[in-house]
Formats: structure tokens, sequence, C-alpha cells
């Protein structure tokens, strides 16, 4: 079983650096792909309320008879529920679709600007942490602007800022952002969604390892000082994606894969989605 290195999160909580993301796995097979992702070694988990699969999540981690404290399980609130009282709410419905008591890291899913919502969802968050249901709190899709106007509130600063991060869209304004304010950079879509693995740099690279075109990247990323959650419903895949503690990349490799951005974001811009 492969031992997964971890991150100090700014509250003393040590987060998993590699986690199995969910986004896009049917409930109907959620149970069965997270129980193959905790049989291959993954501790840390991301759902999202609005992936609709966090029971089968839940029913995964209760099969496992994994002790409690050695998963690290996220989920987010979502746009429509932003809003201090509905976020409240929102967090217990997702606390019981997952079956636990208490949860490891809990997201502000988007920003959603125009809506104005997310500094008194920030507050519902920081009243979630206070009381002891979350052990760390944070955001997701944050732009500088959005995490700095947390920090102005003078509370509980973000553990974890989770945005679009691979080789084609390394934000790295907002990485920069978020390592100024001791925030910890968590990537999604790492892998491009698999666009970015026919690469000849990333190809080349991991053709002198004899290491697919995932591990490299993924590599990159650990090597980079970030958090990532490749998400496979492909057995043979997701063990591979946790195969990744027994090389390294060199500097110049590191570099050669920075110098793949080209402005590639395949999500929404956060300014825009609401
Ligand atoms: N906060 C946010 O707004 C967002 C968060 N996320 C989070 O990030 C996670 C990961 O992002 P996601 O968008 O799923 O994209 P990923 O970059 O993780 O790519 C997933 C895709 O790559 C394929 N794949 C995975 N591993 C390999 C491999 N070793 N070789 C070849 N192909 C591979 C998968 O195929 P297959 O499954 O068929 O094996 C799937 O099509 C999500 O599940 C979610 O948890 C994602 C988007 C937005
Ligand atoms: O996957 C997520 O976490 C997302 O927020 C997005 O992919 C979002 O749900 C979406 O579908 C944007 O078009």
């Amino acid at each position: 079983m492969p031992e997964v290195p971890t991150i100090e999160l700014n509250n003393g909580i040590a987060m998993p650096q590699v986690g199995f993301g969910v986004f896009q796995v049917p409930e109907a097979d959620t149970a069965q792909v997270v129980a193959t992702a905790l049989d291959a070694g993954y501790r840390s988990i991301d759902t999202a309320a609005i992936y609709g699969n966090e029971a089968g999540v839940g029913a995964a981690l209760k099969a496992s008879g994994i002790p409690r404290d050695e998963l690290f399980i996220t989920t987010k609130v979502w746009n429509s529920d932003q809003g201090y009282d509905t976020t409240l709410h929102a967090f217990e419905a997702s606390l019981a679709r997952l079956g636990l008591d208490q949860l490891d890291l809990y997201l502000i899913h988007w920003p959603t600007p125009k809506h104005a919502k997310y500094l008194d969802t920030w507050r519902a968050l920081e009243k979630i942490y206070a009381d002891g249901r979350v052990r760390a709190i944070g955001v997701s899709n944050f732009l500088p602007s959005h995490l700095r106007a947390i920090a102005d509130l003078g509370g509980t600063i973000p553990a974890v800022n989770q945005i679009e991060v691979h080789p084609a869209c390394q934000q790295r304004e907002a990485q920069e952002a978020n390592a100024s304010l001791g925030v910890v950079t968590e990537a999604w879509s790492p892998l491009a969604q698999a666009g970015v693995l026919t690469d000849p740099a990333v190809t080349s690279i991991a053709g002198t390892y004899g290491r697919t075109a995932a591990q490299v990247v993924l590599r990159w990323h650990l090597q980079r000082g970030r958090v990532a959650i490749p998400k496979s419903v492909t057995p043979s895949r997701i063990r591979e994606n946790l195969d990744l503690f027994d090389f390294e990349l060199t500097a110049d490799q590191l570099n050669a894969i920075d110098a793949l951005e080209c402005d590639g974001r395949m999500g929404p811009h956060p300014d825009f989605f609401n």
C-alpha cells in the first residue's frame, strides 16, 4: 500500500497530497469506484453536493471499515446554497448523505461574485469550524481578489483553495496569492481531463522513467507543492495514479512542464460563473 505524503494546512491539520476526485462518477457506480480507490490506498476523497454522489461516497466509507481518523473527506457548498443560513443547512445535508458526524474539509465551491454572498457563506463556514463539525475550511475557484476579501474580514484564513491547475493552465497569479496567505493550492482536473497526456514534452519524460504520462504530470504537481485529486473510474488507472512515490522529476523536467502553460482553462472563469 503506497504511503501518501501529507501537506500541513495552516491550522496544523495534515492533508494527503493525493486524493481521489469523484466529479462525473455516476451515483450508482460511486460506492464501487470509491471502494476501489480505498483498496488502492487513497484516503482522501473529494466530492461536492452538486456531484450528486455524496451518498455513494458515504456507503463506500462505511463498508470499508477504515478507521475514521485515517480518512480525509472533502465536500463543497454549491452556489445556489450560498448565504449564511442556507450554507448551515447545506452542510448538515451533505454530512447526512456522507453518513459522517464530522467533515475534514468544507469548501465554498465557486465565489459567484455576482451574487455577492461568499462573505456571508464564509462566516457560516467559520461557525461550522468553531463548532468542531469540520477540521478545516477553505474555498474553491477563488481568484486573488476573492481571497483577499475573505482575508480582509480578519477571521479565519482559508486552509485550501481548490483551483483548476494542469500544465496548460497553471493560474500562477492565483497560486502566488494562495502561497502569500498560507493557503494550500489544490489542483482540480490535475490531468486536464486526460488532455495533456499525449503532449510530447510529457510523454518523452515518461519514457525516460518507464512511467505513464499521468504519473509524470502528477509528480509535477507533487514536486511543485500542490495537492492533486485525479479522477478515474478505471481500476488500473486508479492504482496507477497513486503509484508515484518511487521516482522524482529533475528541475529541468519540472521546468519543461511549467513551459506548457498556454492559458488553456477548461472550466468556467470564476468571475463569471454563477
Ligand atoms: N472545484 C471545482 O470546481 C472542480 C473540482 N474538480 C475535482 O477534481 C477532480 C479531478 O478532475 P477531473 O475533471 O475529473 O479531471 P482529471 O484531470 O482528474 O481527469 C479525469 C479524466 O482522465 C482520465 N484518466 C484518469 N487517470 C488516467 C490515466 N492514468 N491515464 C489516462 N487517463 C486517465 C479519466 O478517465 P476514466 O475515468 O475513464 O478512467 C477521466 O476521463 C474531480 O473529480 C473533482 O473532484 C473537478 C472540476 C472542477
Ligand atoms: O466539477 C466541479 O466541481 C465544478 O464545479 C464544475 O465542473 C461545474 O460543476 C460545472 O459543471 C461547470 O460547467
